[in-house]
C-alpha cells in the first residue's frame, strides 16, 4: 500500500476513534452486540453520509455479526479518509467517494446492493428508490429497512400511499430521541459551524433569513439569534409561522425577506424556496446556504441561467453575478453548491447528537432482525426511544425523579378535583 493511502487510513481511524469516544449510548449497544451477535448472518446495505460518526454505527453493526456495505447519501458529504479506513475493516466494504458525479453516486448504491441485503439503511431514500425501480429482483429477500431523515420518510409515505412500497421501513427520523435533538440542536449547531468556517465572516449584526420553521429551522434560528443576528423566518404553514413570531422572530414571505437578508439558510425539504423571483431583489454579497435536502431548495439551475458569470471565490463558495434593475450587478454567494452546508462544508452534526440518532438505527436494525414486520412505514417502538433517552441521561450523569405510588394513583384518577 502506498504511503499516502496509509496516511489517509490513519487519519480516518483517528477521526473514528474521536467520534467513538463521544458516543456513549452506541458504545453500550456495541458491547451488547459483541456479546449477543443479534445480527449474525445478516447483510446490511447502507447509503449514509460517510464520515466518522457513521463509521462508528457501521462498526457497531459489523460487531453485531452483520456483513455491511455502505455508499454515500450525498455526492459532497463523504470524507475519503474515513471511507478508506472503513473499507479496511472486517466484514465492511465502503464504496463512497467525495465529489462524485451523479452517475458515480448511483453506481455506488448499485454496488452496495450487490451484497443482496436483507436489511437496508437509507438517508433520503435513494437506496430504497433504486431497489424498487431497478433492482426489484432483490426485494423479496429484504426483511426491512431504516430511514434516517424527514424527507426520506416523506418519500416513503408517498410510495406507501400509491401502494408502491414493497418492504417494511422503520421511520428512525420520527423517534423523539432523533428529531428533537439531531434535527434541532444538531442542525442548529452544525449548519452554523459549516457557514462560519466556510465564510470566516461575522454573524452578529447580520439579518439571517431561515426558510422553514420545522425542527431544523427552529434550531438554526435559535443559534443565529444566539450569535447576535436578527432572524427572519419564512413559512408556508400558519401554525409554524405563528410559533416563529411568538419565539421572537420576524415572519414574512421570501419575496420580502429576499431584500433584507444577509445570510439565507433553507431547511424545508422543499424545492425552489429561494428562486429566480428572489435573486434579483437580494443585496449584493448575500450568502445562500441550504441545510435541508439534496440541492433543490435553492433554484441553482435558475440562478445559473440568469447569471452573467460565476467563479469560485473561496473554498466551497461560488459567486454568481446577476443583473438587476438600473443596470446594477448583484453578487450572490452560494455555499457548497446548495447541498447540505453542515456536511458538504463541515463535519456534520456533533458526535453526542449522532450518538442518539445512530443508537436508534442500531436498535432499529436489531428490531427488524428479530421481528417480522409488514410492508409499510413503521414507528420506532417507544421502548427503544425511552431506552436511548435514559442511557443518554446516564452518560451525562443526570438523574430524574420517579413517580411515587401516590402520584401514580393521582395521575390515573379522575375524581379528585379542587
Ligand atoms: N442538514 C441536516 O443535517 C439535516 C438534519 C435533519 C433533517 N434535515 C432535512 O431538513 C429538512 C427539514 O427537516 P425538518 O425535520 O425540519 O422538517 P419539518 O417538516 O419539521 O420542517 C420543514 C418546514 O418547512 C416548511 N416549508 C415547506 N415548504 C416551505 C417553503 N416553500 N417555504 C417555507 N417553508 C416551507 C414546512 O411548513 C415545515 O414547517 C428535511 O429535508 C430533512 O430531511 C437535514
Ligand atoms: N441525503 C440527503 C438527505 C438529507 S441528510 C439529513 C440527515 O443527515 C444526518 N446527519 C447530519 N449530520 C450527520 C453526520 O455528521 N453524520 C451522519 N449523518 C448526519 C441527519 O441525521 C439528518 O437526518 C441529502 O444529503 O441531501
Amino acid at each position: 500500500m502506498d504511503a499516502s493511502k496509509q496516511e489517509q487510513i490513519e487519519s480516518g481511524n483517528l477521526k473514528i476513534e474521536w467520534a467513538k469516544n463521544h458516543m456513549p449510548v452506541l458504545e453500550q449497544i456495541r458491547k451488547e452486540f459483541a456479546a449477543e451477535k443479534p445480527l449474525k448472518g445478516r447483510r446490511i446495505a447502507m447509503a449514509l453520509h460517510v464520515e466518522a460518526k457513521t463509521a462508528v454505527l457501521v462498526e457497531t453493526l459489523a460487531i453485531g455479526g452483520a456483513q455491511v456495505a455502505i455508499s454515500g447519501c450525498n455526492p459532497l458529504s463523504t470524507q475519503d479518509d474515513v471511507a478508506l479506513a472503513l473499507d479496511c475493516k472486517d466484514n465492511i466494504s465502503c464504496c463512497a467517494k467525495y465529489d462524485c458525479s451523479n452517475a458515480e453516486y448511483y453506481e455506488a448504491i448499485d454496488k452496495v446492493l450487490d451484497i443482496e441485503p436483507d436489511i437496508t439503511i437509507d438517508d433520503g431514500a435513494d437506496l430504497i428508490f433504486k431497489l424498487h425501480k431497478e433492482r426489484r429482483d432483490l426485494l423479496p429477500k429484504i426483511i426491512g429497512g431504516c430511514e434516517e431523515t424527514t424527507t426520506g420518510i416523506h418519500r416513503l409515505m408517498a410510495m406507501q400511499k400509491e401502494g408502491a412500497l414493497e418492504m417494511a421501513v422503520l421511520a428512525v427520523n420520527d423517534a423523539q430521541t432523533k428529531f428533537m435533538f439531531d434535527n434541532r440542536y444538531g442542525t442548529g449547531q452544525s449548519a452554523w459551524d459549516g457557514i462560519m468556517r466556510t465564510t470566516n465572516l461575522l454573524v452578529a449584526g447580520k439579518t439571517v433569513v431561515v426558510g422553514g420553521y420545522g425542527w431544523c429551522g427552529r434550531g438554526i434560528a435559535m443559534r443565529a439569534a444566539g450569535l447576535g443576528a436578527e432572524v427572519v423566518v419564512t413559512e408556508i404553514n400558519p401554525v409554524r409561522a405563528l410559533e416563529a413570531r411568538m419565539d421572537g422572530y420576524r415572519v414574512m414571505p421570501m419575496a420580502n425577506a429576499a431584500a433584507i437578508g444577509d445570510i439565507f439558510v433553507t431547511t424545508t425539504g422543499n424545492c425552489d424556496v429561494i428562486s429566480t423571483e428572489h435573486f434579483p431583489k437580494m443585496k449584493s454579497g448575500a450568502i445562500l446556504a441550504n441545510a435541508g435536502h439534496f440541492n433543490v431548495e435553492i433554484d441553482l439551475d435558475g440562478l445559473k441561467k440568469m447569471s452573467m458569470g460565476e467563479k469560485i471565490v473561496r473554498k466551497n463558495i461560488k459567486e454568481y453575478t446577476i443583473g438587476a434593475a438600473g443596470g446594477q450587478k448583484i453578487k450572490i454567494n452560494v455555499l457548497a453548491d446548495g447541498r447540505l452546508v453542515n456536511l458538504a462544508a463541515g463535519d456534520g452534526h456533533p458526535a453526542e447528537v449522532m450518538d442518539m440518532s445512530f443508537a436508534n438505527q442500531a436498535l432499529g436494525v436489531k428490531y427488524i432482525a428479530q421481528n417480522k414486520l409488514e410492508h409499510g412505514v413503521h414507528k420506532v417502538p417507544a421502548e427503544i426511544d425511552e431506552w436511548v433517552a435514559s442511557l443518554k441521561l446516564k452518560s451525562m450523569d443526570i438523574e430524574i425523579d420517579r413517580l411515587t405510588d401516590k402520584q401514580r394513583c393521582y395521575t390515573d384518577d379522575w375524581e379528585a378535583g379542587t
